[in-house]
């Protein structure tokens, strides 16, 4: 039997997704209408022999969580658990701190992934590419290819190529190591807990020192990928399987509009029933919708729009995410942006932000994590307009974040609204 366990981080990291992340915690946050989460849960779900869900994290449990965690487990008929660490004890710590649940029942191997990734998660190939090699192995690792330079955000794998042994593995290198990347998604056997309690046991010994001598408590976090694979790289311990299939992070807002594409892409074979169709008499939709909307209105591509969405006449949304319970007023324009949880788009008036999206001319590009601030200015981004937020008719709001419940007055550009 097999297991997956998904880290979902906690409240300090999503930072990137302000002020969306004020509301949900970012694992939560809807693409292509449905918590990013999601994805990943019903990916998992689909593996024979799959037992168990684990979610670790150190978000404290809240009504959100719970109800996600129960309305996933009805619908999927899996059992799924929140573990909660006491701190953040890093991608390798929160696991090693839950493995007699996560052995418990005596999995033959468990999926771990991170919460913010997008993929067609090959799972079922990465299980078989696992058993082709052997007993002695202790992870396969899910690795796709980047350009040069954008290796370098991610972790990167030297791969032997006729055994597909990982030789190296640098985290996020300062110069090129290697083309391809870790997508954070793994296949374990229980092998790799006795690798990461040997770290564990060292950083116990450094942890006692150093509280002795300097009087100071050293966090007890472990990196997977800094303190377990680059050690264990060239031990003939992991293997890396190569995915020609999609796959980005999701680590700002924009990189959420970027992953619904892909997701809708992918729901016309995987779940036709969720995109809405186009028939006569209904408007012109190409995405995603959960509400019937009247005619004279154009919608898509790449547009998912939550429950309770009021769309009056003329409108036109492309690219963009629009919450439950917004409202986009009669000739309202909104594209490459988050319309946030309740708010008002005024008649006529311009929602706009500056897509993200990776170079299409380059088959290996991803989705740039820009800074938010670039010589001195806001990067021109998606606008984001945070929940409650009112925007008064025919005005322009451009390459803006919008904090909730500001009433705007006039049109604004690459401003942050506080
Ligand atoms: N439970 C828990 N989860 C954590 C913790 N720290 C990070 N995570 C979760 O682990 C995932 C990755 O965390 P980051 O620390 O933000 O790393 P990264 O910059 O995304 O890089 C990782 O992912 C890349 C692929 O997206 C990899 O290329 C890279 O090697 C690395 O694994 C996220 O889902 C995050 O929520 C922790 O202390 N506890």
């Amino acid at each position: 039997m097999l297991k997956a366990i998904i880290l979902i981080g906690g409240p300090q990291k999503g930072t990137r997704f302000r002020p969306l992340s004020f509301e949900v915690p970012k694992p939560l946050f809807p693409v292509a209408g449905v918590p990013m989460l999601q994805h990943n849960i019903e990916a998992c779900a689909q593996v024979p022999d799959m037992k168990e869900i684990i979610l670790i994290g150190f978000y404290q449990p809240n009504d959100e969580l719970n109800c996600f965690i129960s309305s996933a487990q009805q619908e999927l008929k899996i059992p799924i658990r929140y573990l909660q660490e006491f701190a953040a004890l890093g991608t390798g710590g929160g696991i090693y701190h839950f493995r007699d649940q996560i052995l418990s029942g005596g999995p033959a191997a468990f999926f771990l992934m991170n919460a913010d990734v997008c993929s067609e998660f090959p799972l079922q190939e990465m299980l078989r590419f696992h058993r082709q090699h052997g007993k002695n192995h202790c992870g396969v690792l899910l690795g796709t290819t980047a350009n040069r330079t954008q290796s370098l955000n991610y972790g990167c794998i030297v791969e032997n190529h006729e055994t597909n042994e990982v030789l190296h593995f640098v985290e996020k290198p300062s110069t090129f190591v290697s083309d391809i990347i870790n997508c954070g998604i793994y296949l374990f056997t229980q092998d790799i807990f006795g690798h990461i309690g040997t770290v564990f046991q060292r950083n116990q010994q450094e942890r006692i020192q150093e509280e002795l001598t300097n009087g100071k408590q050293m966090p007890e976090v472990i990196r997977l990928e800094q303190d377990i694979f680059t050690t264990l790289a060239g031990q003939k311990k992991l293997f890396v399987y190569k995915t020609q299939h999609f796959w980005s992070q999701i680590k700002s807002a924009g990189s959420a509009i970027y992953a619904s594409r892909l997701y809708l892409k992918q729901y016309h074979q995987a779940h036709p029933e969720r995109l809405a169709t186009n028939q006569d008499g209904t408007p012109k939709i190409i995405g995603m919708l959960h509400e019937e909307f009247s005619l004279n209105k154009l919608l898509g591509p790449n547009v998912s729009i939550g429950k309770g969405v009021t769309i009056g006449g003329g409108v036109r949304v492309r690219e963009s995410i629009v919450l439950h319970g917004a409202v986009l007023q009669d000739h309202c324009c909104v594209l490459n942006s988050i319309v946030g949880w309740d708010s008002t788009v005024g008649k006529w008036a311009r929602v706009e932000g500056t897509p993200s999206d990776p170079n299409p001319n380059d088959p290996y590009a991803k989705i740039d994590s820009e800074t938010l601030f670039r010589d001195g200015g806001l990067t021109p981004s998606i606008t984001i307009l945070g929940c409650s937020v009112n925007i008064p008719s025919e005005v322009i709001i451009r390459n803006s974040i919008v904090l909730p419940h500001k009433d705007l007055n006039r049109s604004f550009q690459n401003q942050i609204i506080l």
